[in-house]
């Protein structure tokens, strides 16, 4: 793959839909009695595999590029999938949809790829038995497949161990189903996406004290969702105009939602230069991003800054090899339980490329700047990392060949089309 390195990134580009608004607009679309209507959807296969479950639930999905429209029964009239529901790579389909059919009065199944089966699900199912949920699987009960029958559940009062948006989404979407009041107190804030959009399917959130509550009982109403593009997929764009010399590009329409926005304060304790305009108004804010190539410098990124950049540190870590110092990640021992462990792919890419990177047991310590050579790397079937390795091959001496690069659908359908955007090989 040439990718014209060292040619500078100029122009703009509207990233894709937020792959977590994305998914939430189906799911409390198909929770909802009536007809709710999406604009800026995430095509990704990660959002294809939400919309396929809810198809075999009974609920219609027209989908036509970013545009969806979800025509529901309710969740009180789904009706029992004749197969297993399959949630592909998917591990916000498979975590929200056991909080979603824990309540049915049916049985389902749910099953993903070989790298779902691998992911921690015990944080989700534990929460959701102690609210009456009937949920067994594999390696003692808590890995796919997993087989849900629907029961009637109560409410609960829980202290989260991990700070994971995934496991307070399903247990609040549980909540809906069940009886009571529910309170949940987060270790540190994650994204806060289900709190935002819940009310606007007729749910109240009440948030007060670090405490989230919800009461269950309600009917969900449908609604127009508008989806701004994902931060985490402009990241990728964000480090390479960052580290390819004499760029400067624009980026429209990102979330930037401030549980999200971590990537953004450690490019610019980095010394990246990066300004946001045009912030509108809205339950999810959204901004234009310009960024520049800048001189780099290391940082130390640990802490409550860690949840709001989780799915960013791969690119960071690449980032991290560019600039002048020792960059130190901490407290990240949540990239050991992604699609791949993280700290381990993400390392072993970067020293193929030259980097000097060292996995620690909850983070990475790398030094730099490095100047990266040719190397294979593997995506190992990780989106992220298929994408880090792209934007490596922009600033590497030699070809960069990845293996696997086609997982990038996953979160960024036209991730290599947006890049020759912005290289100008708009014929290609
Ligand atoms: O709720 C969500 O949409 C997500 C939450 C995060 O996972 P955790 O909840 O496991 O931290 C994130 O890594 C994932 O990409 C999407
Ligand atoms: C971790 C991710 O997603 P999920 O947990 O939904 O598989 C991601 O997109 O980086």
């Amino acid at each position: 793959m040439a990718l014209n390195d060292k040619a500078p990134l100029t122009g703009t580009v509207q990233v894709p839909g937020d792959k977590s608004i994305s998914h939430r607009a189906i799911m409390f679309g198909a929770m909802a009695e009536g007809t709710t209507t999406v604009e800026g959807f995430l095509p990704g296969d990660d959002c294809l595999s939400t919309i396929s479950c809810f198809r075999q639930l009974g609920v219609s999905v027209e989908q036509n590029g970013t545009d969806v429209t979800v025509t529901s029964p309710g969740m009180h009239g789904w009706t029992e999938p004749a197969d297993i529901l399959d949630t592909g790579n998917s591990g916000t389909t498979t975590r929200l949809m056991l909080g979603i059919l824990a309540g049915t009065d049916f049985h389902s199944v749910l099953n993903g790829d070989a790298s779902i089966a691998k992911r921690p699900m015990g944080r989700v199912i534990d929460p959701l038995r102690q609210m009456g949920a009937d949920i067994r699987g594999r390696s003692g009960g808590t890995m796919t497949p997993l087989a849900v029958t629907g029961s009637s559940l109560q409410a609960i009062d829980y202290d989260m161990p991990v700070a994971s948006a995934q496991v307070k989404s399903a247990i609040l979407l549980a909540a809906i189903w069940a009886e009571g009041t529910t309170a949940i107190r987060e270790k540190l804030p994650s994204r806060n996406h289900t709190e935002i959009l819940l009310p606007q399917f007729g749910v109240p959130v009440d948030q007060q004290d670090g405490v989230i509550r919800l009461t269950g009982g309600l009917k969900m109403t449908p609604a127009h969702v508008s989806v701004p593009g994902d931060i985490s997929s402009a990241a990728f764009f964000i480090a390479a105009a960052l580290m390819v010399p004499d760029s400067e590009i624009r980026l429209t329409n990102v979330g930037v939602n401030p549980t999200r926005t971590g990537i953004l304060e450690a490019v610019r304790q980095m010394g990246g230069e990066i300004e946001t305009e045009d912030a509108t108004e809205g339950a999810e804010l959204a901004a234009t991003l310009t960024v520049r190539a800048s001189k780099l410098k290391s940082t130390e990124i640990s802490g409550a800054l860690i949840p709001r950049l989780i799915d960013e540190l791969p690119i960071i870590a690449l980032l991290a090899t560019q600039a002048e110092g020792t960059t130190v990640i901490r407290d990240a021992e949540e990239l050991r339980v992604k699609e791949t462990d993280r700290i381990q792919s993400v390392v072993t890419g970067l020293k193929k490329l030259g980097a000097d990177a060292e996995a620690t047991s909850d983070g990475m310590i790398i030094k730099g700047p490095v100047r990266l050579r040719g190397a294979q790397v593997d995506s190992f079937g990780d989106h992220r990392l298929g994408m880090t390795w792209a934007v490596a091959s922009l600033i590497a001496d030699g070809d960069v060949d990845i293996i696997n690069k086609e997982c990038i659908s996953v979160s960024y359908p036209t991730f290599f089309e947006h890049l020759h955007t912005l290289q100008n090989r708009l014929s290609e």
